[in-house]
């Protein structure tokens, strides 16, 4: 058995040199997808499932619109999509015309068919009259907002009109006391802002200032949100003119 397998494999063998791979053909890849491609119709259906598709983009452009409050003193033109309230009270306020800053469409830069990602939001003293008015604008836009203020000149009344929309929450809280939120962007406006208010406690008014914004920079640096801190016209020196216009800058151009 042994020698006959020896014998076999002693056979005359195709020799080395006359193996010849076959050439490789440089486009084969490229033509055989076109190829793919042809057959079957295939392109035409390829066509057709594109021009499907720039149809529904044009026909529903952008995201749905966002929500737009009934009392918001920024009015925005609501759209007739409007899913938090009911119909009749839908149908009050279609017809609203826009007033305040921004477009009646906060998302149209938003390239087609993409919808705009809503940011967590959380403004300290949202209930004060700044602070109201800057919800108001964020909410219309389509962000959910975190309200939290210990209501000492604010009042809940001023926000009261978001309350039932689930983009909107209220925290009464001292921000002087740490607070942990999960969100994207921070914007600070809790402090007593007229002189009777921040003569009142000057202690707990100093307190607001270091403590409470020190904590709400911790939550910021914590969950990495984008931070804004408003001020007073005060860091621009006494000023020359009372009251004083937009177009007096005191002794600092506040816009660099
Ligand atoms: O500077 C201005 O031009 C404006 O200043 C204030 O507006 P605002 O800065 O929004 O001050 P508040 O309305 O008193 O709002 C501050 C908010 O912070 C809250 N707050 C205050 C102190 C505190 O420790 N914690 C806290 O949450 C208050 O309750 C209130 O909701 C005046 O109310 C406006 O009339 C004035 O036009």
């Amino acid at each position: 058995m042994g020698s006959e397998l020896i014998y076999r494999g002693s056979e005359t063998q195709p020799s080395s040199d006359s193996y010849s791979p076959k050439p490789v053909k440089p486009w084969a890849s490229v033509t055989r997808t076109i190829h793919y491609l042809l057959r079957e119709q295939r392109l035409l259906f390829v066509f057709v499932g594109i021009a499907i598709a720039t149809l529904i983009f044009t026909v529903f452009p952008t995201s749905p619109a966002p929500y737009v409050a009934p009392h918001s003193r920024f009015t925005t033109l609501i759209p007739d999509s409007i899913t938090y309230f009911p119909i009749e009270t839908q149908q009050k306020f279609s017809s609203a015309h826009r007033l305040g800053f921004g477009s009646a469409n906060p998302t149209s830069k938003i390239p087609l068919g993409l919808k705009r990602k809503g940011l967590r939001i959380v403004v300290t003293g949202g209930a004060g009259f700044v602070g109201s008015h800057l919800v108001d604008r964020l909410i219309a836009r389509g962000d959910s907002v975190i309200v939290v203020d210990n209501f000492f000149t604010g009042r809940k009344q001023n926000v009261m009109h978001h309350f039932g929309n689930p983009n909107f929450e209220l925290i009464r809280h001292d921000v002087v006391e740490p607070l942990l939120l999960e969100v994207d962007q921070i914007y600070h406006l809790a402090c007593p802002a007229s002189p009777v208010h921040y003569k009142f406690n000057p202690v707990k008014t100093i307190k607001t200032n270091v403590v409470g914004t020190l904590n709400m920079l911790g939550l910021a640096k914590r969950v990495g949100a984008t931070f804004l801190l408003t001020s007073t016209s005060e860091v621009y020196g006494d000023p020359l003119q009372h009251p004083q216009k937009e177009t007096y800058w005191g002794n600092v151009n506040p816009i660099g």
